[in-house]
């Protein structure tokens, strides 16, 4: 295993290219199933998540080429299976997008039910519901879903709408599903991220018929067959505003290529408001931030898009640990995700948790300690608290960064910081 040494206290400087989005490709990679014809996904990201989901895609049977960040996948309808195992897909969750684009295919799929995990309980209802309000039969069995559609999928009006609001690959799934289904399914208090936008895009550009994606009602109609296409993801906006909040830890001149403006509105505003500031270039692609020397505390209620992401709350935790003030984060997508604080306070932090919201009061100085990543977001967290603090940080548990960060040491060293990957020699 490897882990991260992060000695502190240097300021960042240069640009840096941002990625495409992982929570993008991995339902565009997924929805290649739907056509026998090659698909190009271009600026597809180098991280462990998507790795997975083309490992998977080619244990279901898919031709997969990749080279220089473009994808190339054919999936000829007689040589894909319609199951796959544990093994396969037990490393990531995203991996329940399979069942829509399966079931379009094939009319059945057996898929190993995902686990929860350490940001909260992440049940899968809302997918059962919406395969099942197109006609397909859903068993559960020794921790498999057992998925079938006798008749074909015919479409329909579905509500997605959950407890905690509308599910995002809820929605992927169920345009997956609907794109090749009889008839015209329309979706209700559909997701509105911009990743459902680029797979909306995508499917669009493989012929199908989608309307209305990017608002709370998609209209899918159903189409006989799906083509080929050339697709490039979106930029990763949670990997833009973990850079973002870097720079305004540690910047003295820091900027960000390849990012979308309009995808990171809410995180811009924060940082505005905070006191940081943030210039863009007329096509919103280019951003430079200037840390405040000036800042303020902030508040965040973590909400769907367009409101505050959760992918962000754990980063904007680190920044307010060391902001003057008290700022208050609360999560309600996943009231549990707030592993993040406790190694935090490790390295100093003034934080307290209670029920879904993190009370944090700033501190002048966090200082480097041994500590423990224990998911994606939770891990960037710790990196940004690392370059700010004073001394060493060592992060172990390196996976859940890799999961969704490309070459992040790389990038972070390229702009001024001390950082290195080294393997941990420790069980
Ligand atoms: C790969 C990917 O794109 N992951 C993102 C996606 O996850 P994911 O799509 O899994 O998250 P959802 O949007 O589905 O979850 C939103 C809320 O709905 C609940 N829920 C979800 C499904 C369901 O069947 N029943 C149910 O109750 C969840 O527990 C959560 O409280 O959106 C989350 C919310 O923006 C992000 O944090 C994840 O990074
Ligand atoms: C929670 C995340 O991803 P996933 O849904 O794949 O666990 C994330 O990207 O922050």
């Amino acid at each position: 295993m490897e882990k991260l040494i992060v000695h502190g206290g240097y300021r960042l400087r240069g640009a840096v290219s941002i990625g495409g989005s992982k929570n993008a490709v991995l339902p565009i990679l997924a929805a290649s199933l739907l056509t026998d014809e090659p698909v190009h996904i271009c600026r597809v990201p180098d991280v462990s998540d998507a790795n997975y989901m083309l490992q998977i895609l080619l244990q279901l049977g898919a031709d997969v080429e990749r080279s220089s960040g473009i994808a190339r996948i054919q999936c000829t309808k007689d040589k894909i299976s319609s199951s796959a195992s544990y093994e396969q897909v037990r490393k990531m969750r995203a991996s329940i997008c399979l069942m829509g684009p399966l079931m379009a295919r094939l009319g059945k799929c057996t898929l190993p039910l995902p686990g929860g995990c350490v940001i909260g309980d992440r049940p899968v209802d809302l997918h059962i519901r919406a395969i099942q309000a197109l006609g397909a039969q859903v068993e559960i069995h020794q921790g498999n879903l057992h998925i079938h559609a006798p008749n074909g999928l015919k479409g329909t009006t579905v509500d997605l709408r959950g407890e905690n609001g509308p599910t995002v690959l809820g929605t992927d799934n169920l345009m997956m599903a609907a794109v090749l289904a009889e008839g015209t399914t329309v979706i209700e208090s559909a997701a509105c991220e911009p990743e459902v936008v680029d797979l909306a895009n995508f499917l669009n550009n493989m012929g199908a018929k989608i309307e209305g994606a990017g608002t709370s009602r998609i209209t899918i109609t159903g189409v006989e067959k799906l083509h080929g296409c050339v697709h490039t993801v979106i930029p990763d906006r949670i990997e833009t505003g973990t850079f973002m909040v870097a720079a305004a830890l540690m910047g003295d001149g820091v900027t960000l290529r390849n990012v979308c403006r309009d995808h990171i509105q809410d995180i811009s505003r924060l940082l505005t408001e905070c006191g940081h500031k943030l210039e863009f270039n007329e096509e919103g692609d280019t951003v430079t931030i200037t840390p405040s020397k000036d800042w303020k505390s902030g508040k965040i209620t973590t909400a769907p898009y367009p409101g505050f992401p959760t992918d962000m709350q754990a980063q904007m935790t680190a920044l307010f640990a060391l902001t003057p003030g008290i700022s208050i984060v609360k999560d309600t997508i996943f009231p549990q995700r707030f592993m993040h604080c406790s190694e935090l306070k490790r390295m100093g932090a003034d934080i307290k948790v209670d029920q879904g919201t993190a009370i944090i009061t700033g501190v002048e100085k966090l200082s480097g300690a041994p500590v423990m990543a224990s998911d994606l977001r939770a891990s960037a967290a710790l990196v940004l608290a690392a370059l700010a603090a004073e001394g060493t940080t060592e992060i172990r548990r390196l996976y859940h960064l890799d999961r969704g960060y490309e070459m992040i040491a790389d990038k972070l060293l390229s702009i001024g910081a001390a950082v290195k990957r080294s393997v941990d020699l420790e069980p």
